[in-house]
């Protein structure tokens, strides 16, 4: 990549007698371009004339072995202008339209003369010059034009409403020239710089005055005129050695009417008016037909009738890309350690695909966005958001899960339900796709603590019934040990209630501790039960029922018991350090039941085994605490599998506690390795832990004699 240099091109800069202008002529003079120094040498208010300014940038030129003349034309006759560049060089390639002049009064002070100048010298200068200009580009097949706009004109600014008008007038100007221009490799660009200029001299504080260099914003100037640059119809802010593209957004806007038939009204204007002026996800338009096609497709919705009979407080558009589904999976605890979970986090993966419950996050940003919410749906009260706690959750997927997409999502509150300690709100939650078909349904039930006994009803309709859980043992158990953090990464799927993050409102609302969303609890249990029954296919998913019984607390582990019932999973949710249940009344339904491949069923086995020898060593403790204290001592077991660690619990004898994981404190006195079959042998009774010791399939390190005296502990008759 050498030196970007102008050899055999014509450079005509208009207002190059100073300022921008003469920096803008000696750089190009400096890179081999033919210069044509354009100045009338009049005043910055536009009084007067002389040829010194343009005649003195030229001499400079020279001097540095540059190639330049002189031009002492007003602009508003600037095809005088190009006359010159053709007369002394037979070309021009690139036109920087510079010139300008300030006429600055408050709006009520501006005269017909004023405004007439300004609009003259910038607007009506640029247009002529380039008129010029354009004619031989179009001939030659090149040409590179730059209009200066302004601040002034992008952004407004008091006193110069004659300025800002002209400035943002040129704007539109390039606009269209650039779209005119492409085809004949014509590009034109607007530079708004911000420099010390005899323009803002006295305008500016001297310490930022001096930082405003021509010479940061000349080199921004000669790469858009350079023959290799392909940027069109930009406009380029700059200043201060800084550069940045500028653009117009648009915002998402909202329908006005929800079908052919509606009128539109003022009141509705009024009432989606928070919509229309959402920025959030606004789209740049770089050509009038994409606007128009924007307008064809929100016609077409309103054909459809997408959002048909519905209040647009009430609905929510947003979009999703496949980041959106890997930082969700990641939030219930997807991992690369399972070899199956690659499909949720790599979006290049040949089965990539949305975990089901990724669905439950547009009913959830629906809900915090509409005004009909569970915070204000209780007559007279309106409940602050830490003390909303989620009660019951329903998630039905019914058309095609895609990678990425628009889903517009409607929300209803069904009932408002008085449980004496609290209103239980049950909304319903319907997202659609662009075309208008219902995708997912969800129905959020939000229990708001302390705003019951309102005089409501305590039974309703419209909740989706729970289940009860079968008795006996479950058919699988799997774990997932939360992350101290895993609020913190679930939160980024669109639920921000600081309930889950700040301890000043978790206190507000009666928690120790910020708790984790009941819907991360929800989203890893169905990624396990996808894991057992369904081997992680997500196809086979259909929907989903919980009660969230009980908070849990990020770090917590969460044990999922599952029963299967023919292509119905019913499961309950425990957190295995306090055994409480979380999630209760609960199942999936699958469209059919695919087993896991053989290594996950072996690991799933495994994983209930021990999760039910970690719960009869617990109880064996209990029973016999005496005993175990006289033990006194901590332990670590490693359970190995092909000689690999797969599972560690700490057993605290003194404080007849055991946890997954190593010691929090302290090394353990006795360290005990079993490889995963010998493990299950003793927890089926099958094999005596002395036996084990002897004939060394338990690995003792440290001391022994504790060892031994552990092993009428671990005694037991438990049947699996
Ligand atoms: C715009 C805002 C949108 C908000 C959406 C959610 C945003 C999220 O960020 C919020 C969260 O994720 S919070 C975290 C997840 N949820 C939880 O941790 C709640 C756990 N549950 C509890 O603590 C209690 O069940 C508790 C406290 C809910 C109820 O316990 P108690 O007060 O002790 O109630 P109890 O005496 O057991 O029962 C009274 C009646 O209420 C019914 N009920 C109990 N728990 C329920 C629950 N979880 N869902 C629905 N109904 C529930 C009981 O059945 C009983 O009614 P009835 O006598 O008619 O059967």
């Amino acid at each position: 990549m050498g030196e970007l240099r102008f050899d055999g091109r014509v450079v005509i800069i208009t207002g190059a007698g100073a300022g921008l202008g003469r920096t803008y002529a000696l750089l190009f003079g400096s890179r081999g371009a033919k210069v044509v120094v354009n100045d009338l040498g009049g005043g910055r208010h536009g009084e007067g004339k002389s040829s010194k300014a343009a005649d003195d940038v030229v001499a400079e030129i020279k001097r540095n072995g540059g190639i330049a003349v002189a031009d002492y034309n007003s602009v508003v006759e600037g095809e005088k202008i190009i006359k010159t560049a053709l007369d002394n060089f037979g070309r021009v390639d690139v036109l920087v339209n510079n010139a300008g002049i300030l006429r600055d009064k408050s709006f009520p002070r501006i005269s017909n003369v004023d405004w007439d100048l300004i609009q003259d010298v910038h607007l009506k200068g640029s247009f002529k010059t380039t008129q010029a200009a354009f004619t031989l580009f179009k001939k030659q097949g090149y040409g590179r034009i730059i209009m200066t706009t302004s601040n002034s004109g992008l952004y407004g600014n008091f006193g110069q409403a004659n300025y800002s008008a002209a400035k943002l007038g040129l704007v539109g100007l390039a606009n269209t020239i650039a779209i005119e221009g492409a085809k004949y490799n014509i590009h034109c660009n607007c530079i708004a710089p911000t420099a010390a200029s005899r323009l803002t001299e006295d305008i500016l504080p001297p310490d930022i005055f001096n930082e405003l260099k021509p010479e940061f914003i000349a080199p921004v100037v000669a790469y858009l005129c350079h023959e290799s640059c392909q940027e069109n119809g930009s406009v380029i802010e700059s200043g201060a050695g800084w550069a940045g593209k500028c653009h117009l957004i648009r915002s998402n806007g909202a329908l006005l009417r929800s079908n052919m038939v509606d009128a539109v009204t003022i009141e509705k204007v009024r009432d989606s008016w928070s919509k229309i002026i959402n920025m959030e996800n606004g789209q740049h338009f770089n050509k009038p037909s994409d606007a128009t096609m924007a307008l064809v497709s929100a016609l077409e919705s309103i054909r459809e009738g997408v959002k048909n009979d519905v209040n647009d407080d009430d609905v929510n558009v947003c979009d999703y890309t496949e980041k959106d589904l890997i930082l969700y999976a990641l939030g219930v605890g997807a991992s690369l350690a399972n070899e199956s979970d690659l499909r949720f986090l790599y979006e290049n993966d040949e089965n990539f695909s949305p975990l089901p419950t990724y669905f439950v996050c547009p009913a959830l940003t629906a809900m915090f966005m509409s005004k009909n919410s569970a915070a204000t749906a209780i007559p007279g009260k309106e409940v602050s958001l830490e003390k909303i706690l989620h009660g019951e959750q329903y998630l039905e997927i019914l058309g095609d899960m895609k990678p990425s997409g628009r889903l517009t999502t409607k929300v209803e509150v069904a009932e408002v339900l008085d449980k004496g300690s609290g209103a239980l709100i049950v909304s319903n939650i319907d997202s659609y796709d662009e075309a208008g078909n219902l995708i997912v349904r969800n129905q959020v039930a939000s229990f708001a603590i302390g705003a019951g006994n309102f005089g409501g009803p305590r039974t309703g309709s419209k909740l989706v019934a729970c289940v009860s859980k079968p008795t006996g043992s479950p058919d699988m158990v799997l774990t997932y040990k939360t992350t101290v953090d895993q609020a913190a990464l679930y939160r980024l799927s669109g639920d921000f209630n600081p309930l889950h993050i700040d301890p000043n409102l978790a206190a507000l609302g009666g928690f120790e501790k910020p708790i984790l969303h009941g819907l991360c609890s929800l989203g890893v249990s169905v990624r396990l039960i996808l894991a057992a029954y369904a081997d992680s296919d997500v196809s086979l998913f259909k929907a989903v029922k919980v009660r969230f019984t009980k908070p849990v607390v990020p770090g917590q582990t969460l044990k999922v018991h599952m029963w299967r019932k023919g292509n119905r999973i019913i499961f309950e949710t425990l957190v295995s350090e306090t055994n409480a249940t979380v999630i209760s009344g609960a199942y999936v339904d699958l469209k059919s039941v695919k087993l896991s491949s053989v290594q996950a069923n072996k690991a799933a086995a495994m994983a209930l085994l021990s999760d039910a020898v970690f719960e009869m060593i617990q109880s064996r403790v209990k029973e016999q605490p005496e005993k175990a204290k006289s033990v006194n001592a901590v332990f670590l077991f490693n359970i190995t599998k092909d000689g690999k660690q797969v599972k560690q619990w700490t057993m605290d004898l003194k404080n007849a506690s055991i946890h997954e994981g190593t010691p929090t404190s302290g090394k353990p006195q006795t360290t005990l390795t079993i490889s995963d079959s010998d493990f299950i042998e003793l927890a089926t009774g099958k094999l005596n832990p002395q036996t084990a010791f002897m004939k060394g399939k338990l690995k003792v390190a440290g001391n022994i004699m504790l060892a031994q005296k552990l092993g009428p502990l671990l005694k037991s008759d438990a049947k699996l």
